[in-house]
């Protein structure tokens, strides 16, 4: 981290329904000090049907805690079964939205195409996209993994203007790394999140890809996260398993102050 605001965002994946949803945005609400507000963000994205309840557990409680979604669908509206539109995620309060995360990548058939609409979509409903990027691990034993993940930041961001783009987040989440306990070392992990950001001055120029938030994901948790917040070019973290217990994540944003 340079004099980048830190994030801290908590992605919940398809985990509690929305009264467990409830108890845990007030279990963090509870621990969240005022002052922590000043010097990092913070933001949870529970499942969709969660969201309207865990924003207003923050507002009621005035915890500066944003929410963010874990998808969107690029069309504002119409006959497509099963999606929620940008418009949709504005009204309930959502300040981010995760767009190509590796499960939806790997599961659920989503291309960098799609990631490119998504964030077009987004950036124009002025809800800040996080922009999942990050190699499987035979990517990373052939050794192109930075051509892989520079690449995947292009094509996400194709398109898009710098002064569009200024807001947007990368998080950077190798999948070997996601889900297994393995963390990417801080020094891995500062090498891809420095070639990202390498990529945005390429794309936007160097102020703006200076004042763009770079994140890192995978199995990081309270004791891992100091470490790797400490490297100049991770600004913050997406944080999976550990998000769903309000003591972790409120250590791993104590990390960030
Ligand atoms: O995928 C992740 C966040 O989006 C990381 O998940 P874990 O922290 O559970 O490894």
């Amino acid at each position: 981290m340079t004099n980048r605001k830190p994030l801290i965002a908590g992605n919940w994946k398809m985990n509690n329904t929305v009264s467990e949803a409830v108890v845990l945005a007030q279990e963090i609400s509870n621990g969240f000090e005022k002052d922590w507000a000043e010097l990092v963000d913070v933001c949870v994205c529970p499942p969709s049907v969660d969201l309207k309840a865990v924003r207003g557990v923050f507002l009621f409680d005035h915890t500066k805690v944003a929410v963010g979604a874990q998808n969107v669908y690029f069309e504002p509206k119409g006959a497509f079964t099963g999606e929620i539109s940008v418009d949709m995620l504005v009204e309930i309060g959502c300040e981010y939205c995760i767009i190509g995360h590796s499960e939806r990548r790997e599961l659920f058939g989503e291309t960098n195409e799609g990631v490119n609409l998504k964030a077009k979509a987004l950036i124009a409903g002025h809800v800040k996209p996080i922009v999942c990027v990050g190699e499987s691990l035979a990517v990373r034993d052939e050794g192109t993994y930075l051509d892989f993940v520079r690449a995947q930041v292009r094509a996400a961001f194709a398109g898009i203007g710098a002064a569009e783009a200024a807001d947007a987040v990368v998080a950077y989440e190798p999948i070997w790394a996601i889900g297994t306990g393995r963390t990417a070392t801080p020094e891995q992990a500062e090498e891809v999140c420095a070639a990202i950001r390498a990529t945005l001055a390429e794309l936007f120029g160097e102020e703006v890809a200076e004042g763009m938030r770079v994140l890192y994901g995978g199995s990081m948790n309270e004791g891992n996260a100091a470490l790797l917040l400490a490297m100049p070019d991770i600004d913050g973290g997406l944080i999976g398993g550990a998000s769903l217990k309000a003591v972790s994540f409120l250590d791993i944003v104590k990390a960030a102050l």
